[in-house]
């Protein structure tokens, strides 16, 4: 039997990330190529025009599994019964500025769609926050609709995980699906830290861990791990605009592994409500090592933390902080 249409929700939907991810929602890249998908797609006045132009491409791209989409600059109408909320609207950073910078404009709009989803979305709703600062917007949001689960609202770090996958790959010359069990601690920001310790690629002798593999920890230590760091504003450098295709992309891997889980012995990154694990101050959003199974994700505990490590999780995890600290200074 056919499955019930799944009401996704994409906030930002007339933007770049927004135009490169309505697509993969709706060819199944998402939720499974037999999940049916209504979409809801939500932007402001003066991105109206435009986003019916996303809404007539969608239409004319006459995707099977699409059953219907809204496109509005009504909030309400957008959060109404939405089963998953991928919230992209906000204001992309330019060359030259750090991820707080934007931090101003955007934290007001997670305070006020907090209320709309919480009061309109489907119950159990899961939300993915995407439209940076994400750990901050998502933890306001969070803030603002108490009555929504805290294990229902993440944000998106797994972009981060899949550029530390992809550098391994490149740096090693194996296909990237050979690579796993990286992780992003903390912030999506330029404090992150990719960390390899547990990270290994399938060989033909079984997995191998990639620090025996790299056999550079100068730069496993250094240059990797700026480059994770500093590859959105590479990015930005090069295009002139923030990375779009690949935030889609792993906006889809991230709902994708939450609501169908991840693979036996694999985990991932993802921005979670921090319960105090590894020593990680609770009631931060904090990217963890999670697996996921029957849609709940959960930390992956008792991984053994070096010196070094530590110092980084902690210095990402005092920029947290200091976030929330100014986002609540921008509300007042
Ligand atoms: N977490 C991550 O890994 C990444 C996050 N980002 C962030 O994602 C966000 C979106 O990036 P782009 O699509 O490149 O930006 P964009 O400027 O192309 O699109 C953003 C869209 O949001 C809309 N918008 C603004 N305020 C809104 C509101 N109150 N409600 C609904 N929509 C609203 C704008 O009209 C625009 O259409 C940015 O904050 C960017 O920094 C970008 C890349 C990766
Ligand atoms: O760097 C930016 O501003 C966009 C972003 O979040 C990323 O590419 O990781």
């Amino acid at each position: 039997m056919a499955k019930d249409p799944v009401r996704v929700l994409v906030t930002g939907a007339a933007g770049q990330i927004g135009y490169a991810l309505v697509p993969m929602i709706a060819r199944g890249v998402m939720l499974g190529t037999d999940q049916p998908v209504i979409l809801h797609m939500l932007d402001i006045p003066p991105a109206a025009e435009a986003l019916n132009g996303v809404k007539m491409e969608l239409v004319d791209a006459a995707f099977p599994l699409l059953k219907g989409v809204v496109a509005t600059t009504d909030v309400v109408e957008a959060c109404t019964g939405v089963n998953i909320a991928v919230m992209v609207g906000g204001f992309p950073r330019k060359e030259g500025m750090e991820r707080k910078d934007v931090m101003t404009k955007n934290v007001s709009i997670y305070k006020s769609q907090a209320s709309a989803l919480e009061k309109h979305a489907a119950a159990g709703c899961k939300v993915l926050v995407v439209a940076n600062p994400a750990n901050t917007n998502a933890l306001i949001l969070k803030e603002f609709a108490p009555s929504i689960p805290e294990k229902n609202i993440t944000c998106l770090t797994r972009l981060d995980h899949n550029r530390a996958l992809g550098q391994i790959s490149e740096r090693l010359s194996v296909p990237v699906c050979d690579v796993k069990n990286v992780i992003i601690w903390g912030n999506h920001s330029s404090s992150q830290y990719p960390d390899v310790n547990h990270a290994t690629v399938a060989t033909p002798s079984g997995d191998k861990p990639v620090r025996e593999l790299v056999k550079d920890d100068v730069w496993l230590n250094a240059e990797f791990i700026t480059t994770v760091q500093q590859r959105g504003a590479a990015i930005i450098k090069a295009r002139k605009l923030s990375s779009a295709l690949s935030a889609a992309s792993s906006a889809c891997d991230h709902i994708r592994d939450w609501v169908l889980g991840t693979t036996e012995g694999t985990w991932v990154s993802m921005g979670v409500y921090s319960d105090g694990s590894y020593n990680v101050p609770a009631g931060l959003i904090y990217s963890f090592p999670v697996t996921c199974q029957n849609g709940e994700w959960k930390i992956v505990q008792g991984l053994p933390i070096d010196e070094f490590s530590r110092k980084k999780l902690d210095l990402t995890a005092e920029e947290l902080s200091e976030e929330k600290a100014l986002a609540y200074s921008c509300l007042n």
